[in-house]
C-alpha cells in the first residue's frame, strides 16, 4: 500500500506508516499537481491545506482515502470523494489547544502592538516607547463566534484572564462558561471578536460590510479559521477607514497571501501565514492521527474522523 505523504510530515507520522508496513510516497509540496505527478497510484493520501479538487481526485484510481492533516475540510470535496469510493478523515482533536494558544497569543500582541513595535524598533524608532499605546484585556469584552472545540478552549482561557466572554453558536443551547447571545449582539457589544466557525453556505464571506458597520469603532477581529468566512474587501475598507480598529489574520480567501493584497499596506492588521497549529507537538499530534486513519481504512477498518460516508 502507498501513502502519499507531504515532505513536512512529523516523523512520528511517517513512522507510524513504515512501523505498519506502508511505502511512502513523499512530495517535495502539497500541490495537488505534484500529488498527481508523484503519486498517481497511491492507496492514501495525507493532505495539508492545499485545494485538492474534484478533476484531480478522479485521476487517482487506486484512492480509497484522503486523510486531511488538520481539522478543516474545505479545501476538498467529502460528498464527491465518497462517489469515488474515497474516505475523508481530519484530525479534530490534534489541535484545538494548540488553535486556541495560537489566537490567544494573537490577541494579547494585537492588544500590546507587540509586533509592531518589535519592527519599529529594527528600523531605529524608538518614539514608540513614548506613543505606544496598548490596551488592557481584563475587563474587556471577547466575542466568540462558534463554540466547537476551539472556541470552548479560547473562551475558557479568555475567562481566565478576567475577560467577559460572549458566545454566538446557532447549534449550542447553553455554554460552561461565557453568556450565550445572538449574532449581531455579539457583534456590535464585542471588544474583539473571534471567528471559530466552519466554512459553509451559511458562513462563506458572512463576516462583511454589514458586520464592520456593528463592531465598535475600537473593536478588532481575529481570524484563525478559514478566510472563506470574511468578506476580505470590505475588511481592508474598514481598516484602511479605520471603521475597526485592527485585525489579526492567520487565514486567507488565496493562500500564500498574494504579494499584490492590499492587506500588506495596512499597518492595523497582523499577518501570519496560517501557521495556528505549527508547533512541534501539534504537528506531531496532527500526523499521527492522520497517519492511524490511513492505517484504519486501508486495514479494512472504519475512520474515526471521516466526513463523509463511503457505501
Ligand atoms: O496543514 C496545515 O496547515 C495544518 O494542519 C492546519 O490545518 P487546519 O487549518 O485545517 O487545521
Amino acid at each position: 500500500m502507498k501513502v502519499v505523504v507531504p515532505k513536512n510530515l512529523s516523523q512520528a507520522g511517517k513512522d507510524y506508516l513504515l512501523t505498519h508496513h506502508f511505502d511512502l510516497i513523499t512530495v517535495p509540496d502539497d500541490r495537488q499537481e505534484t500529488i498527481l505527478k508523484y503519486g498517481q497510484d497511491a492507496n492514501g493520501i495525507i493532505l495539508m491545506t492545499d485545494p485538492f479538487d474534484n478533476e484531480t481526485l478522479k485521476q487517482f484510481p487506486n484512492l480509497k482515502i484522503i486523510a486531511r492533516h488538520g481539522v478543516g475540510f474545505d479545501n476538498v470535496d467529502p460528498t464527491f470523494a465518497a462517489k469515488q469510493g474515497v474516505v475523508v478523515t481530519i484530525t479534530p482533536t490534534a489541535n484545538a489547544a494548540t488553535v486556541a494558544e495560537t489566537t490567544l497569543a494573537e490577541i494579547f500582541d494585537l492588544s500590546k502592538n507587540l509586533t509592531r513595535v518589535s519592527h519599529e524598533m529594527r528600523l531605529g524608532n524608538f518614539a514608540y516607547k513614548t506613543t505606544h499605546m496598548g490596551f488592557d484585556l481584563n475587563g474587556k469584552t471577547l466575542g466568540v463566534m462558534g463554540y466547537g472545540r476551539i472556541g470552548r478552549i479560547v473562551a475558557q482561557k479568555a475567562e481566565a484572564l478576567g475577560m467577559k466572554v460572549l458566545i454566538f453558536d446557532p447549534f449550542i443551547k447553553d455554554s460552561q462558561v461565557g453568556k450565550l447571545v445572538d449574532r449581531d449582539s455579539l457583534i456590535s457589544q464585542a471588544d474583539i471578536i473571534t471567528l471559530h466557525l466552519v466554512v459553509n453556505e451559511q458562513t462563506t464571506h458572512s463576516f462583511g460590510k454589514r458586520e464592520f458597520s456593528l463592531m465598535k469603532k475600537t473593536a478588532s477581529l481575529v481570524n484563525l479559521g478559514r478566510g472563506a468566512l470574511i468578506d476580505e474587501t470590505a475588511l481592508i475598507k474598514a481598516l484602511a477607514e479605520h471603521q475597526i480598529r485592527a485585525a489579526a489574520l492567520d487565514v486567507f480567501d488565496a493562500e500564500p497571501l498574494p504579494l499584490s493584497s492590499a492587506f500588506y499596506q495596512l499597518d492595523n492588521v497582523l499577518l501570519t501565514p496560517h501557521i495556528a497549529s505549527n508547533t512541534k507537538e501539534c504537528m506531531e499530534r496532527m500526523a499521527v492521527d492522520s497517519a492511524s486513519e490511513v492505517v484504519r481504512v486501508l486495514s479494512g477498518k472504519k475512520a474515526k474522523w471521516a466526513v463523509n460516508q463511503v457505501e
